[in-house]
Order: C-alpha cells, then sequence, then structure tokens
C-alpha cells in the first residue's frame, strides 16, 4: 500500500576515497552535493511520488579546496582595490567591541557621561582621541535633586489589552521590583477584585519593613453622598494594610459635572474628606489629580481648588496626571511650573520635599503621563525639568490604551542625560534591562527589540556606515555604553552591511586565522559579497547568526565541517485512507486528519539520511565514518531532523541536548503559488547551557529549505570543535 523511492546523491562517489591527509578537505566537498528527496503522499489506488534533487545551498557549503586558493591569492587582486581595502587602515585598528568601548572616556578619567557632557559643553573644539560633549545637558534650575520613582506596572499597567496577571505573577514580579530599589510599588486596586484583595493580604508579609520599596494599594475618592468611613471601597484600601494609599480624585471641572455628576463643591468635599479619612488611619496619602492638564486648561482656578483640598486633608503627594496624554511638553512644563510655584515650599531648595518617609509638612509633587501622542517620557522629563519630584510609570510602558511614561527610558534617561544625582534605583541602573526582559516574561509578551536602552536593537548596528564608525569609535553611533544599562552592541549583518561589519564579526568569533589585513579584508569583501547575493535571492540574516559564523567558519582556512549530508529522503503517509474505499465527505476527511494529527501519531513521516561524520576526537584527522539513519516524525521535517540527530549522535553525543524551539516559513514570491521560493528560519536551543541560536535558507523545496537550516543548525550545535580545528591548522 506504500510505496516509496529514494535516490543517493551523486556526492558520495565524489567523496569516497580519503586518505589521512585528505581528511582535512573531504567534508570541504558539500558544493555542489546533489541530495535526492523523495516525498510520497501515497493514496489506496493512485499512488503519488513527487521527487526533486535540491543542490544543498552554497551559504553553509565549506571553502573547497579551490576556493581556498583563491583566498590566499587575493595579494593578487588588483592594487586599486587593495588600495581601498587598506584605506580603513585596519591594521591599527583593535576592534574590541566591548572591552574597548568607551576607553577613551575612562582615559580621560571620567566615567561619567553626564558629567561629560556637562564639564565639557563650553568648549566645541576637540582634541583627537576625545569624545565630543553632546551639546546639552542638565536639567535647569527647577529640577529636583531627588527623584523618586513609583512603578504601576502592577494596576495602570494591567489596564492595557491584553495584560492579566496571576496573584503569584504580582507577588513575583514585586519582589523584582523590590530588589531593583524601585521607590514605590502601586500594586492594585485592592476594592476593585478577589485578586488584587488576596494580593495585599500576601504582599503585606513580603513587603515589610526591611525591604527597600513602599507597598501602595490605589482607590479613588469616596462616593459621593456617603461618608469616607462608610465608603466601601475606601474601607479596603485601609483593609489592605498597605502603608501608602494612593486615590483618583477628578481635577477637571467639566469631568465632575458631566461625568462624575457631581456638583463642583462635593467633589472637592469627597477628595479632602477622603485624604483626611485615609490619613487619621495611618496612611501616607497620595493623590492622582485626574485629567489635571486638560483640567488647567479649561479652568486652572478649579484644578487648583482640587489641589488645595487634597493638601487640607493632609496628602503628602500630589500628582498631575496627562491622563488622556494629548499634552505636549510646552504646555507640561508651563503648568508643572505654575502650579508647584503656587503651591510649593519655596523655602526648599527643590520646591519640593521628596523624602519618601515623610507623612507631612511639604508635598512633593508627582507626574503620571499615558503615551496616546508618544509623548508619555518626554512629558514625565519635561516635568522633572519643570520641578516634580515623583514620577509614575510602568516598566517597559505598559498600560491603559497605549500605555504609560516607560520607566525603563524614564529611570536611564534621569541617571544618565540628566542631572539627576540621587534615585534610589541609580546603583543598579545595569540591571534594568534584565528587569524589562524579566517582566514581558512574566506577562507573556514579546519584547519590543526596539524599546530604547533595553531593547535587543537598542544597540545593533546595521548600516555598513555606521558601523566602519563604531569601529573606530562607539562614540559615533551611540548615546551611551550599553553595558550601563545592562544591555550589549550587536553587529548585524544584511545587505546593508560594509566590509566592517564582516571584519567585525569575523574578529568578534576570534577567527583570524591570518595575520595579513589584505587577505582578511579580501575574505570579508567575499563574504559580503554572498550575503548581498543571497538577501536579493531571498535570504535574510539579521537574524540568523549561526547561519552567518558558519558562512565565516566555512570560509576559514583550515575549516572542515564536522559531518556532511551525503543524501535523505522525507516520505509522507497517509495512513487515514478508508480499506473499504469509501468515498468521504471533504468535512468527513478533514476530521479525520485532523483528529490524527492531533494524535500526534509519528508514523505519518519518515526520513532516511546518510551522513559522512567525523567520529573521534580532535585533531580533526580522525576517521570519517558513513551512516545511514531512518527515523519517523510528525511530519517530515521532525522526521528529517530526528534522523540527523540519530545518525549524528553516535559521534557526538552533546547533540542529545539539541532542541528545535521555532520554525518559521515564509513565501517570498507568492505569485508563484506552489512553486514559490519559501524561508525557513529555525530556531534551536541547548537545553543544558539554555544558549539559541537562528539558521536561515532559501529553496523552492520547503523540505530542502528545512533540511538545509537544521544542518546548519546542527552545525553550529557542534562549532567548538570545527573552531579547534581552526586554530589547530595553521
Ligand atoms: C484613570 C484611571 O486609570 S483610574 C483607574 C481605573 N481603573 C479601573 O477602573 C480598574 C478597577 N475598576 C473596577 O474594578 C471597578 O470599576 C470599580 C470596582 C472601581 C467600580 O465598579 P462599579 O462600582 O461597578 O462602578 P463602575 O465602574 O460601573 O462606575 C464607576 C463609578 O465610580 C464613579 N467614579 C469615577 N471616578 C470617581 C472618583 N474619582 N471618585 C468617586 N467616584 C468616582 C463613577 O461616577 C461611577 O459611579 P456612578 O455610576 O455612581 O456615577
Ligand atoms: C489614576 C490616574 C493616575 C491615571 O491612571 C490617569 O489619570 O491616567
Amino acid at each position: 500500500m506504500i510505496s516509496t523511492a529514494s535516490r543517493n546523491g551523486s556526492s558520495a562517489t565524489a567523496v569516497a576515497k580519503c586518505t589521512a591527509s585528505t581528511t582535512r578537505c573531504l567534508m570541504t566537498m558539500a558544493v555542489g552535493v546533489i541530495v535526492g528527496i523523495v516525498v510520497g503522499v501515497v493514496v489506496p489506488s493512485a499512488p503519488v511520488v513527487l521527487s526533486f534533487q535540491s543542490p544543498r545551498p552554497t551559504s553553509s557549503s565549506s571553502l573547497s579546496s579551490s576556493s581556498r586558493s583563491r583566498s590566499r591569492s587575493v595579494h593578487s587582486l588588483s592594487s586599486a582595490r587593495d588600495e581601498r581595502m587598506r584605506g580603513g587602515d585596519a591594521a591599527s585598528s583593535s576592534y574590541d567591541w566591548i572591552r574597548r568601548d568607551f576607553e577613551v572616556r575612562t582615559k580621560n578619567g571620567n566615567d561619567d557621561v553626564t558629567a561629560a557632557s556637562s564639564s565639557s559643553s563650553s568648549s566645541s573644539v576637540t582634541t583627537a582621541g576625545e569624545v565630543p560633549p553632546r551639546g546639552v545637558g542638565g536639567m535647569g534650575t527647577r529640577a529636583p535633586s531627588t527623584v523618586l520613582i513609583y512603578d504601576t506596572t502592577l494596576r495602570d499597567g494591567t489596564q492595557m489589552e491584553s495584560i492579566s496577571v496571576s496573584c503569584d505573577d504580582k507577588i513575583k514580579i514585586t519582589r523584582r521590583l523590590s530588589k531593583f530599589d524601585i521607590d514605590y510599588i502601586e500594586a492594585g486596586w485592592p476594592g476593585s477584585n478577589p485578586k488584587d484583595e488576596e494580593y495585599f493580604r500576601r504582599a503585606r508579609a513580603e513587603l515589610d519593613e526591611t525591604t527597600f520599596s513602599r507597598l501602595v494599594a490605589f482607590g479613588s475618592t469616596r462616593r459621593k453622598g456617603v461618608r469616607a468611613c462608610d465608603d466601601v471601597q475606601i474601607r479596603t484600601l485601609v483593609d489592605s494594610g498597605a502603608p501608602t494609599v494612593c486615590i483618583v480624585a477628578k481635577a477637571h471641572l467639566w469631568q465632575v459635572t458631566d461625568i462624575l455628576r457631581a456638583d463642583p463643591n462635593e467633589n472637592l468635599d469627597m477628595i479632602r474628606d477622603s485624604v483626611s479619612y485615609l490619613t487619621s488611619q495611618g496612611r501616607k496619602v497620595m493623590v492622582d489629580l485626574e485629567h489635571y492638564f486638560d483640567g488647567h486648561a479649561f479652568d486652572a482656578n478649579y484644578a487648583y481648588r482640587c489641589c488645595e483640598a487634597a493638601l487640607d486633608g493632609g496628602a503628602s503627594v500630589l500628582v498631575m496626571c496627562d491622563t488622556n496624554g494629548g499634552s505636549m511638553p510646552w504646555d507640561v512644563e508651563r503648568i508643572v511650573a505654575e502650579t508647584i510655584s503656587r503651591f510649593g515650599n519655596e523655602d526648599d531648595d527643590d520646591n519640593n520635599n521628596n523624602d519618601r518617609e515623610t507623612t507631612t509638612t511639604t508635598t512633593t509633587f508627582g507626574i503620571h503621563c499615558h503615551n496616546d501622542c508618544g509623548l508619555a517620557v518626554a512629558n514625565s522629563l519635561t516635568a522633572v525639568r519643570a520641578g516634580v519630584g515623583l514620577v509614575q510609570g510602568t516598566i517597559n510602558g505598559i498600560g491603559e490604551r497605549t500605555g504609560n511614561a516607560d520607566l525603563c527610558s524614564i529611570i536611564p534617561s534621569l541617571a544618565l542625560h540628566c542631572d539627576v544625582r540621587d534615585m534610589s534605583c541609580k546603583d543598579n541602573l545595569s540591571d534594568v534591562t534584565s528587569l524589562s526582559r524579566f517582566i514581558d516574561e512574566t506577562l507573556n509578551r514579546a519584547p519590543n527589540t526596539a524599546a530604547p536602552y533595553v531593547g535587543a536593537s537598542a544597540f545593533a548596528h546595521k548600516g555598513g556606515l555606521h558601523v566602519s564608525a563604531i569601529e573606530r569609535s562607539p562614540d559615533s553611533y551611540q548615546h551611551i555604553d550599553p553595558s550601563r544599562v545592562g544591555n550589549r552592541l550587536r553587529v548585524l549583518i544584511s545587505e546593508l552591511s560594509g566590509r566592517q561589519n564582516i571584519l567585525g564579526k569575523m574578529r568578534s568569533l576570534d577567527l583570524e586565522d591570518h595575520h595579513d589585513d589584505a587577505v582578511l579584508n579580501e575574505r570579508a569583501l567575499v563574504i559580503l559579497d554572498r550575503v548581498k547575493r543571497l538577501e536579493s535571492m531571498g535570504y535574510t540574516f539579521e537574524g540568523a547568526d549561526a547561519s552567518v559564523e558558519l558562512m565565516i567558519l566555512h570560509s576559514t582556512m583550515g575549516y572542515c565541517p564536522p559531518f556532511q549530508v551525503l543524501d535523505y529522503t522525507a516520505q509522507v503517509y497517509d495512513t487515514n485512507v478508508d480499506s473499504a474505499s469509501r468515498v468521504m465527505s471533504k468535512m468527513e476527511r478533514r476530521d479525520v486528519d485532523m483528529a490524527s494529527s492531533l494524535k500526534k501519531d509519528p508514523s505519518l513521516a519518515r526520513a532516511t539520511v546518510k551522513v559522512r561524520v567525523l567520529d573521534g576526537a580532535l585533531p580533526h584527522d580522525g576517521p570519517y565514518l558513513d551512516r545511514l539513519e531512518v527515523s519517523e516524525g510528525d511530519g517530515p521535517v521532525d522526521a528529517l531532523a530526528n534522523a540527523l540527530k540519530k545518525a549524528l549522535s553516535p559521534s557526538h553525543p552533546e547533540l542529545e541536548n539539541l532542541q528545535l524551539v521555532d520554525y518559521k516559513v515564509r513565501i517570498l514570491d507568492p505569485e508563484s503559488a506552489t512553486r514559490a521560493a519559501t524561508r525557513v528560519m529555525i530556531e534551536f536551543k541547548d537545553v543544558d547551557t539554555g544558549r539559541k541560536w537562528t539558521t536561515v535558507s532559501v529553496d523552492r523545496n520547503i523540505i530542502s529549505a528545512s533540511l538545509n537550516a537544521l544542518v546548519d543548525g546542527f552545525e553550529y550545535a557542534l562549532r567548538d570543535i570545527v573552531a579547534a580545528c581552526v586554530v589547530d591548522f595553521e
């Protein structure tokens, strides 16, 4: 009932004989290897057999002996080209990305970016080797020297679409924020739901006198017509046990009359009574003045009366909120400055009392911004410049609608670009990237790779001109040293790369097997040319570091891949055929197929893989063995991966730790329908070390593209062995 066919690759004979001296090169003959594949989908009366021949793409093929000699003969290239290559002054550049990072700054005895910029800002002339000033710095005279950070990830953050956090995760996040020395953690609204009530019960034990952060319970002013002491919601705030409570109060006259539908004076009473009752219960009270900026524009006097009511009640922090996120930075600056000059303590140097332990006397002003115009961070920093001493925000900027001000941008900006001297979490700045990723991970969100400071792309350099410049000084295209926020510089390889992208990558891999710059340059140009050509065919290398690394390894003298696929077959069986040959309806058939694929029936696909594999220890003149294995799987790619692992593991048991974690397929020219070129990207993980890497391959045959991406992934897993080969060679 099942019929299949296989076809041996012609390469088997091409590499059949090898002596010890030729062993080194044997595995490098992958170019031109023809592998055969058969995909057979069998139905009872009419077996269908599709067969393809697909050469292994040359992206990860090794440098053949002829191409090696090409690499050796680069000195003979035209002198004009040599000149161009040498123009890069490669001999004098160390290109040691991380270690040399900001060497210039430390050489000048100045390790502080802010100080560097402000201290030298009067001079516009720099001498060679000096990092020029950024031009502006500091926050002006009204900015306080101390800024308190108030995190509302667990309250406003959870008001974002698609975010929901369990009580356990809330506790986990609280611990992590406290470890970062966040001053205040607003963790929920105990009057809102049982989960938040439970959270406060449990969190009391977590955040006690010994922990740095102060826990805040959030709520609102009392309801109309109810005494504060009788208001159920206010009661839950007290019962939460949180030492600090923050209540939202309407500060916009129109919102009061038309939305809350309260008398303006009653709203003032609601604010005053609520604050006063909560302070009488021993709580430190903060008031979030909702719609403050719009309310100020509508009727500044009423907005001020709301401030007065809160102060009368004994509030210690007044937070001005840009609730709808529509305020411009200049309006924020003006309104904050006007408010602080009206209510701030003129005798206080900072116009603010930013002592987080204070419960009465002078007032701290705070800011809470939403990101509806993409200005939440700018508005928050502007408010600090105008005098506020407490900034509310969330990790990664999550929050209602388009989110809140992102503390992962605000904290580093205050620490590195402004004159804020005193901020509790400043000493933990290098932990901010890890904090950001922890929150995304816990909330099950895909990280924003372009996030300032903490995103994976925040210090990733792609354009050739940029990379060539940062080779001379990372300052040329970076506003800070990434390590200050726990991030790292990355160089991406793509069709927009220049020679320096490749050279940088080669050096970062420590594969400088040749000390002649001209040879390295030429090799970089060959690889660059190849990258550009392959990307024009649909490859994309910037997300496939492992394939890039292998391409470089394959161009390195002395490199021999640890194995080579000689041929393979992949077969797909249809075991759901009704033996009585009953004709099934389309729907019926689909149900049967779906049921069996969900059962994960491993006999649905079968693959064979024949490999020539380096067996034994280094140096690499150990024996090469041919091994043929067959495996089944949930589909042809799964079966191929299993067969490959089975064939290689006896020689390389470390491959048992290899796990496929992602498999992405993209059709590149959909107009070609089923003939379309397919890009396959596979992500692998070493379960032992947790390390991940991604490979890419493109082919019109999806099975072939998949196999090639698999081969790269397996070869990459063995790169330490092959890297040792390279060093051994010279
Ligand atoms: C700008 C902000 O982000 S504020 C925080 C917003 N966050 C949330 O709303 C999340 C948690 N919310 C909840 O769980 C619920 O909405 C609750 C428990 C607070 C209230 O639920 P309910 O009692 O069913 O009321 P509902 O949500 O339908 O309406 C809100 C009520 O609060 C009133 N209200 C709104 N703001 C205030 C305020 N500052 N002070 C007093 N009452 C207020 C509204 O007028 C309305 O009362 P009304 O219908 O009598 O006029
Ligand atoms: C409750 C306050 C702080 C709020 O979320 C807002 O006004 O946006």
